[in-house]
């Protein structure tokens, strides 16, 4: 795709930025082992928590009526109670997960982008990944499948899900490399081990159960495994065994024989089973990452100059040897401009795999300063004498719609609400907006992210800056659970919703009203 597209850019981001500069939620399961509600040592792990979860939000699915699939809908306490749904893991990823929701990332994908950022940072594979799951707003039907039924059912319930039988076998292999079966949640199948070095008694799938590998095949086929589903006292509970076993161990023999075999089935079932998602819903493209890519732009109007911030990520680049990174910029009145640009940081994916370097827009470790009336209108970026210009177009930068540093309050000490004041926001000449107004997301009655737009009110009389740009204000008084809201700004052209770049504020961070 081509930048910018704020959904996809989003998306990106969340999937591919995973450890080190930028980091996101790939911070919670790096180590894999770690447990962020217990100790490391409790025997479960977020990322076999964020595995299950995604399989079970999937599970509802009905391919004869199109309802269930991912779609977020476990977060509800409702399915959360249902025998189906034992444990607390569902409670724990939904917390942790959908805390990265926005206007552009759905609670399911966030589901989705935690199963694969567990799978890959813990020795599997590349999954492909979509955007645009949509969240439901109320339960699904039941229908995940139980270890205490029968072959049969389990069949059926997967047939429902869209999966065959051999199928079936896989993608439990594939979810079964990761976790086990906690006492807690199935006291019938776990007694309590009384173990320090696995504190919540959990029977663990494999004898690697934070790593994805074929183990959990080369143990069933020779015999050695202590999966609680295949080897448990109640055989009315051993599911694993009973699906493993219903070709006849063909299937598992071929993942014990081939962990290539293996990685690559449970790449494209593990995809398959994130897009299972209800009728109507349409995914993104599968979103690669973007070769070059610039992130968190900032720009402020400032007293006749614009403050532009922010940084440049170059993907499959590492910072061991210096690169030579120049901003080309082209402002609205035909010039040209050149900065060198200085490293930011790296970071890495799926498992090491990838590494991007990023560099930050920045002039001497401060915002770089423009002349506002010339503006900037487009970006290129030469490194190492390359041009990248996304095949000639360039990266168009939309200077039309800022906030001004003059923003003040006039009442409210920091951290003391209500507090009073006002945005002003810098509308560059010529631009015309039919909209200007403030963002702020919140969720809705039943948690879904949502946003709430405020216009800021056309002046009567534009107030000119004489540097390119007139100032729209708004005054707010912001108390409560307000007090703090964060807004960032929204501008429409001719019905047309324009692609601005900004930091969010709050009225309480912004300077006092000069008296
Ligand atoms: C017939 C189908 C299945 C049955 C009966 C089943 C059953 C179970 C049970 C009883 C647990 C223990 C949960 C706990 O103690 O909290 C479990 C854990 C788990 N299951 Fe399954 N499962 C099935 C299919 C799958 C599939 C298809 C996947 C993913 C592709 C999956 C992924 C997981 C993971 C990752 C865990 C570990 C959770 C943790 O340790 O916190 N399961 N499963």
């Amino acid at each position: 795709y081509v930048w910018p597209s704020p959904q996809l850019d989003a998306l990106e981001s969340a999937r591919f930025e995973q450890l080190g500069h930028n980091e996101g939620i790939a911070g919670f399961v790096d180590p894999c082992i770690a447990d962020n509600f217990e100790e490391n040592l409790s025997g479960r792990s977020d990322a076999a928590d964020w595995i299950r979860n995604a399989y079970h939000d999937m599970a509802t699915h009905n391919t004869m009526d199109g309802t269930g699939g991912l779609d977020s809908s476990i977060r509800f306490a409702e399915e959360q109670a249902r025998p189906e749904n034992a444990g607390d893991g569902f409670f724990r990823a939904s917390e942790v997960l959908s805390a990265f929701a926005t206007q552009y990332i759905s609670i399911a994908d966030t589901f989705a982008i935690g199963a694969i950022i567990a799978i890959e940072n813990c020795g599997g594979p590349e999954i492909a990944f979509r955007g645009g799951r949509v969240d439901a707003g109320e339960p699904n039907a039941p229908g995940v499948p139980q270890p205490q039924q029968d072959l049969q059912s389990h069949i059926g319930a997967f047939a429902r899900q869209g999966f065959t039988q051999t199928e079936m076998i896989s993608l439990v292999a594939c979810g079964h490399t990761f976790g086990g079966v906690e006492h807690a949640a199935f006291p019938n199948i776990v007694p309590e081990f009384y173990d320090p070095t696995d504190t919540l008694s959990v029977a663990h799938f494999d004898s690697t159960f934070v790593h994805f590998d074929n183990n959990i095949a080369m143990e069933y086929i020779s015999g050695t495994t202590k999966d609680p589903l295949v080897v448990g006292r109640n055989d009315t509970t051993n599911s694993d065994k009973r699906i493993f076993g219903s070709d006849g161990n063909a299937t598992m023999a071929s993942f014990a024989k081939s962990p290539e075999l293996y990685a690559s089935t449970c790449a494209t079932l593990f995809a398959r089973m994130l897009d299972t998602v209800p009728k109507g819903v349409e995914l993104t493209e599968v979103i690669t990452p973007l070769p070059v890519k610039p992130e968190i732009l900032t720009m402020l109007f400032d007293n006749g100059t614009v403050q532009f911030s922010g940084e440049v990520r170059f993907w499959n680049m590492t910072l061991d040897e210096t690169h030579a990174v120049n901003l080309l910029w082209d402002d609205h009145i035909g010039g040209t401009h050149n900065l060198s640009l200085p490293p930011a940081g790296v970071s890495t994916s799926t498992g090491g795999l990838y590494s991007a370097a990023f560099y930050s827009i920045l002039d001497n470790g401060g915002p770089f300063l423009l002349d506002a009336a010339a503006g900037i209108k487009n970006m290129r970026f030469v490194v190492d004498g390359k041009l990248e210009d996304q095949g000639g177009s360039g990266f168009p930068v939309q200077d039309g719609v800022l906030y001004s540093t003059s923003s003040c309050i006039t009442s409210g000490m920091q951290f003391f609400p209500p507090f009073t004041g006002r945005f002003d926001v810098a509308v560059r000449d010529g631009l015309n907006p039919t909209r200007v107004f403030l963002e702020r997301l919140e969720m809705d009655n039943v948690g879904r992210p949502i946003i709430v737009e405020t216009d800021v009110p056309r002046p009567d009389q534009p107030v000119p800056t004489g540097a390119g740009y007139s100032i729209w204000s708004i005054n707010l008084t912001q108390s409560g659970i307000d007090a703090f809201a964060m807004y960032t700004l929204g501008a429409e052209v001719n019905g047309e919703k324009l692609v601005l770049f900004g930091a969010a504020q709050s009225i309480s961070q912004v300077p006092r009203c000069p008296t």
